[in-house]
């Protein structure tokens, strides 16, 4: 059975809603970005994720004249039956007032009309402030961010806290990774039997750790950790490389299949898994051998295709 859900993608004109969604589920490079067009009132777009799931992706335009209309003659249509909004802020606007003045008008109308629906704020183009002040200039967008959801958010009383999640990005680096896999993660439905399975295949396989990514988008949707590890931004990074690397392959003509990757620390073993998934296992070096975790991969695979058609 197919499942639909519905995303709204808003944000002000230029702050780089088609910009991200067209090479998260596009194919596109970052490069090729600067030659996309405004939107002109809603772009739809479905996109197939995980098999059966279909993202209904709803590109709102960001000109003035359209926010207007989709948050008065509109106002039903667009926010009715929603399951998650992501509003994108560029972090570098010079109207930020203004820009969450939007962003409370669009929040009181969704939680009016889809109360259950997940909110994700991004503050874009993050690349754009110096490396040394992101930290400091992402926490003060945050805090104005979250300071407007609760406005939004307090005349219905309930929904106080944790209105929304904020996360930076910008399409020219592994952070775009990290906060649209925190997004799919809480559309996907079986995470929890997936990262157990998970969980227990890597310690079958003496693994320190495990990641499943979807296999078109090469976002993860679910990990298990079996020893800690240093670099909390290592998934997206991995996300980012090898979906570079995989649309590489696709223009010579070749698919990625598997890859290994070896250091004196550990080997990384990314392989072709369901239908739908890649799978990624790190083990230390010299625990086990190539042949070994091709076998494990191929008797795991029956199980996890199981929990996907379940999806
Ligand atoms: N520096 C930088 N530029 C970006 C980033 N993301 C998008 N852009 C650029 O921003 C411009 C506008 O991006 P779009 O994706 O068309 O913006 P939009 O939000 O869809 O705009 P509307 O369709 O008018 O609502 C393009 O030239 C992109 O290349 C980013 O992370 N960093």
């Amino acid at each position: 059975m197919s499942s639909k859900r519905k995303v709204l993608l808003m944000g002000k004109s230029g702050s780089g809603k088609t910009s991200m969604r067209s090479i998260i589920f596009a194919n596109y490079i970052a490069r090729d970005c600067s030659r996309l067009g405004p939107t002109i009132e809603v772009e739809h777009a479905h996109v197939r994720f995980l098999g059966n799931m279909v993202l209904h992706l709803w590109d709102c335009g960001g000109q003035e004249s359209f926010m207007e209309n989709f948050l008065m003659s509109q106002k039903d249509q667009i926010f009715k039956n929603v399951q998650v909004l992501i509003y994108v802020f560029d972090v570098e606007s010079r109207e930020f007032e203004k820009d969450l003045r939007y962003y409370q008008s669009c929040l009181e109308a969704l939680l009016q009309n889809s109360p259950n629906a997940q909110v994700f704020c991004l503050i874009h183009k993050m690349d754009l402030i110096e490396e040394d002040k992101r930290d400091e200039t992402f926490k003060k967008r945050e805090a104005d961010v979250l300071r407007y959801s609760e406005l939004a958010a307090t005349p219905l009383g309930e929904r106080s806290n944790a209105v929304c999640q904020c996360f930076k990005s910008s399409i020219w680096d592994e952070t775009l990774y990290k906060a649209w896999s925190a997004i799919v993660y809480h559309l996907v439905p079986n995470v929890n039997t997936m990262e157990d399975k998970l969980a227990k295949f890597g310690n079958v396989l003496e693994a320190t750790e495990v990641i499943l990514f979807e296999r078109a988008t090469f976002l993860v949707i679910a990990h298990a950790v079996l020893s800690p590890h240093k670099d909390p931004h290592r998934f997206e990074k991995v996300s980012n490389i090898i979906k570079q690397f995989k649309l590489s392959c696709l223009k010579m003509g070749s698919k990625l299949d598997s890859i290994q990757v070896r250091n004196s620390r550990f080997t990384a073993f990314i392989d072709t898994f369901t239908q739908n998934t890649y799978v990624m296992i790190v083990v230390p070096d010299g625990k086990v051998s190539a042949p070994m975790i091709t076998m494990n991969v191929k008797n795991a695979r029956k199980v996890f295709e199981a929990i996907e058609t379940k999806q």
